[in-house]
């Protein structure tokens, strides 16, 4: 992790860029993938799963059998937990649901909007190095809430073709059907322009590594929706004496395991606080099972002193990260103060990995300084919101001169007929 002293603002938007591979690189390989599972379909995904995951899976998709087996294959305490964070994530995305009223901007004009279930969703539960069945927790029930009709779920078949029995678990929890097993680009593409096993769907979500990102955002070219650019995980953290260097090296390696090209930041405005930690997370990485992955990624990593707190503010705000901890005195000046970040996390006790599991706010956040103009998912990204109106005679009487005075103005003549040729009938 390299450590920084005081550098000039001047090279702070430099600081704030982070280490993916551009898209030059990478676009190649994926489009080829897309051009194959659009040519083969079902084929290509087999293939694919053989070249990229290590095995041809025997079936494309998970049988009755897998999904119903699957809670005999997790222990009582794991399905607990997995029950558990069902009800916090449950219990939190239900208030996102919203009624707007009926509005009669004027009499007899009357506006109204409703949310509407996105039909068909695609969820991509990441599955590369680790099986994430959080992460299905975390778009398969706001898409249950929502009311998805045909919710297909894609995720990576492990080296012996099979998918991990928590994913099944969960899967069968949230009543998901269509399991699909395929990673990476060919898994987008297969959801995006379907095959002969996978329905196509109109939205594709989840979280993903670069390969996964980046054809999530090619596909939105040719009319796919997607959540958000959700690619490897990270996190930024702001510290001052009054934070413990050894939870602050916890959260910053929780972050650094997800994967090599994961990034972590710590600010402090004491390079004592940035020294501990460092030798903290020395420590604390040889214990880790994945320690080379977090090795790999902590060389992508900074460790920066900055002069004061509106300066650590001032570069969070710039950086825009996935995951902010703030673990300093100021809690709530500092917290009133982020205006870019992906989710925010208050005080010593409060690990990131509280919201990763189960506390009950949505982890697939966006990255790479999308949290400038991006949210997490949530309830609202499973809806659109359709605008209804209902305009009596007496309303167009009322509103109509000035719809035809404007459409006069633009030139649009048939657009003021449109109305005129009702005024005249009152
Ligand atoms: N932002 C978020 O909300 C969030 C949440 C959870 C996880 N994540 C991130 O998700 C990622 C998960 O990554 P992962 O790799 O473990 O799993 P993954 O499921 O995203 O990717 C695995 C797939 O990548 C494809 N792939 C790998 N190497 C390839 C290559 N050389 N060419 C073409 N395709 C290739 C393969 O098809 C493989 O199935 C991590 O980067 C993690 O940080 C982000
Ligand atoms: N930190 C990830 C989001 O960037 C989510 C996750 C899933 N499992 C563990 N962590
Ligand atoms: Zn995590």
């Amino acid at each position: 992790m390299k450590k920084l002293l005081y550098p000039e603002t001047i090279v702070w938007p430099e600081l704030a860029k982070r280490p993916v591979k551009d898209l030059q690189e990478l676009e190649p390989t994926i489009r080829g993938i897309f051009k194959l599972v659009q040519e083969q379909g079902d084929e290509a995904l087999y293939q694919l799963a053989e070249k990229y995951d290590g095995k041809r899976p025997d079936a494309l998709l998970a049988t009755p059998e897998e999904l119903a087996t699957a809670e005999y294959e997790i222990s009582a305490e794991l399905k607990e937990a997995i029950l558990q964070a069902y009800s916090n994530i449950q219990l939190f995305h239900l208030q996102q649901a919203e009624q707007m009223p009926i509005v009669e901007t004027m009499p007899g004009v009357n506006c109204w909007r409703k949310s509407v279930a996105i039909e068909k969703v695609g969820l991509y539960i990441p599955g590369g190095t680790a099986p994430l069945f959080s992460t299905l927790l975390m778009l398969g029930i706001p898409a249950k809430l929502a009311g998805c009709k045909q919710i297909v779920l894609c995720t990576p078949p492990s080296k012996e073709g099979a998918i991990h029995p928590a994913i099944r678990y969960t899967a069968s929890l949230l009543g998901i059907e269509t399991i699909v097993k395929a990673g990476g680009a060919q898994a987008v593409a297969a959801m995006a322009f379907g095959t002969e096993s996978v329905p196509a769907v109109s939205k594709i979500f989840g979280p993903g590594n670069q390969y996964v990102t980046m054809a999530k955002q090619l596909v939105t070219q040719l009319g796919v929706a997607i959540d958000m650019p959700a690619g490897p995980s990270e996190v930024l953290v702001m510290a001052d004496e009054t934070a413990d260097p050894a939870f602050v090296a916890a959260d910053l390696l929780s972050q650094a395991e997800h994967g090599p090209d994961s990034q972590v930041v710590l600010l402090s405005t004491s390079e004592t606080i940035i020294d501990q930690v460092i030798s903290e997370i020395e420590k604390q990485l040889q214990e880790l099972p994945r320690e080379a992955v977090a090795a790999q990624a902590l060389e992508n990593s900074m460790a920066i002193v900055m002069k004061s707190a509106r300066q650590m503010l001032d570069f969070s705000n710039l950086y825009a990260p996935e995951h902010l901890i703030l673990a300093i005195k100021d809690l709530q000046t500092i917290a009133d103060g982020v205006v870019n970040a992906g989710s925010v996390f208050l005080g010593n006790y409060t690990p990131e990995a509280a919201g990763d599991y189960a506390s009950g706010t949505n982890h697939t956040l966006p990255t790479n300084g999308y949290a400038r103009a991006y949210s997490g998912v949530s309830l609202d990204s499973f809806v659109r919101k359709i605008t209804f109106q209902y305009i009596t005679p007496e309303g167009l009487q009322n509103i109509g001169r000035t719809i035809e005075l404007m459409a006069d103005a633009e030139g649009l003549q048939a657009h003021k007929n449109a109305v005129s040729i009702r005024l005249k009938k009152l």
